[in-house]
């Protein structure tokens, strides 16, 4: 059997006295898209560096399509999307990625590949005259261009625009319709609900949770509605059936759990008429990740 695209067995990185990943285990599985979501300082770059063969664990084992990271075997295999560097600054954006190219042996079409992630028109640009979010395509370009088995993202649509991060998502998924793995790690919700098979939600330098977007974010559905903030909600709480659960979460925000039905929908539209308040923006839906990922790591800023 094929062993996993990604395979991380109890990582461990130290920087000087700060622990940045703290024995870490994940797979990520071929044919995949796999996302790593963390809050700031989660330690998601220090672990796909490592994978990358950029920096050197502590501790833990890590497999890259069955070998150690900085395998030249992996070379051809792996695609790596660049943060920033790497460009000579003067090197024209069209003749870069044809240079990268002429290292793979079944490289994709460039000029389709420059089209397809809107870069054609600044074939002939310099790199340092691209704007941030032209040199993060060029980057991600260059990361895709040599037919990989595996790509890691980091952070592939930070700074991009809505058009941008669209094209970036359709490569994704063209990417894993071909039979490659992809691991990336994002601080959109929305994108990994959109792209990912498998999410790895870290904190700490740890795995605090992991599965499918739905397992995480479960069946059942929430009431939520917007009003003036501060509503008596033991007096909502009351009024509901037992096992039903209220919260306000930002202010003027409300959330009512429980056996999410048109019993419940009744009984907090009458209540919210006998108290004179409008409610807003009123809906039942299932939990979001977004919803996920605040309860599992708290809203501190990090
Ligand atoms: N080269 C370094 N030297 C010292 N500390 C570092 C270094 N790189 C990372 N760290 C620290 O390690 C921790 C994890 O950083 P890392 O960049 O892996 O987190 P991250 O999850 O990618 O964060 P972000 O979402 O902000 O990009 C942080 O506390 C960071 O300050």
């Amino acid at each position: 059997m094929d062993s996993p695209a990604v395979e991380i067995i109890g990582l461990v990185k130290r920087y000087g006295c700060t622990t940045a990943v703290d024995g870490l285990s994940m797979r990520a599985a071929r044919g995949a898209v796999t996302a790593v979501l963390g809050p700031n300082g989660a330690g998601k770059t220090s672990t796909v560096e490592i994978c990358e063969g950029f920096r050197e664990a502590d501790e833990g084992t890590v497999r890259v399509l069955g070998l150690p990271p900085a395998a030249p075997a992996l070379r051809p295999r792996v695609g790596v999307m660049l943060q920033s560097g790497g460009v000579p600054p003067a090197t024209r954006c069209g003749e870069w990625l044809r240079l990268v190219s002429r290292f793979y042996a079944r490289p994709l079409d460039v000029d389709a590949l420059l089209v397809r992630l809107g870069l054609a028109a600044h074939a002939r640009t310099p790199y340092r005259r691209l704007s941030g979010g032209q040199q993060q395509r060029l980057s991600l370009a260059a990361a895709v261009v040599g037919r990989p088995e595996l790509v890691f993202l980091d952070e592939p649509t930070a700074g991009l625009d809505p058009q941008a991060r669209h094209a970036c998502w359709d490569l994704v998924t063209d990417l894993r319709a071909a039979g490659v793995a992809v691991l990336l790690t994002t601080h959109h919700m929305d994108e990994a609900e959109r792209l990912a098979d498998h999410v790895v939600i870290i904190d700490g330098g740890r795995v605090v949770s992991e599965g499918s977007p739905a397992a995480l974010t479960g069946a059942e559905r929430q009431l939520r509605f917007r009003a003036r903030p501060g509503l008596a909600l033991e007096e909502l709480l009351n009024a509901l059936p037992s096992g039903s659960a209220a919260k306000e979460s930002p202010a003027g925000h409300y959330i009512v759990e429980g056996l999410v039905g048109p019993e419940l929908l009744a009984t907090v539209t009458a209540w919210c008429a006998a108290e004179g308040v409008t409610a807003d923006d009123l809906r039942i839906e299932r939990r979001t990740l977004e919803d996920v990922f605040l309860e599992l790591t708290g809203r501190e800023l990090r």
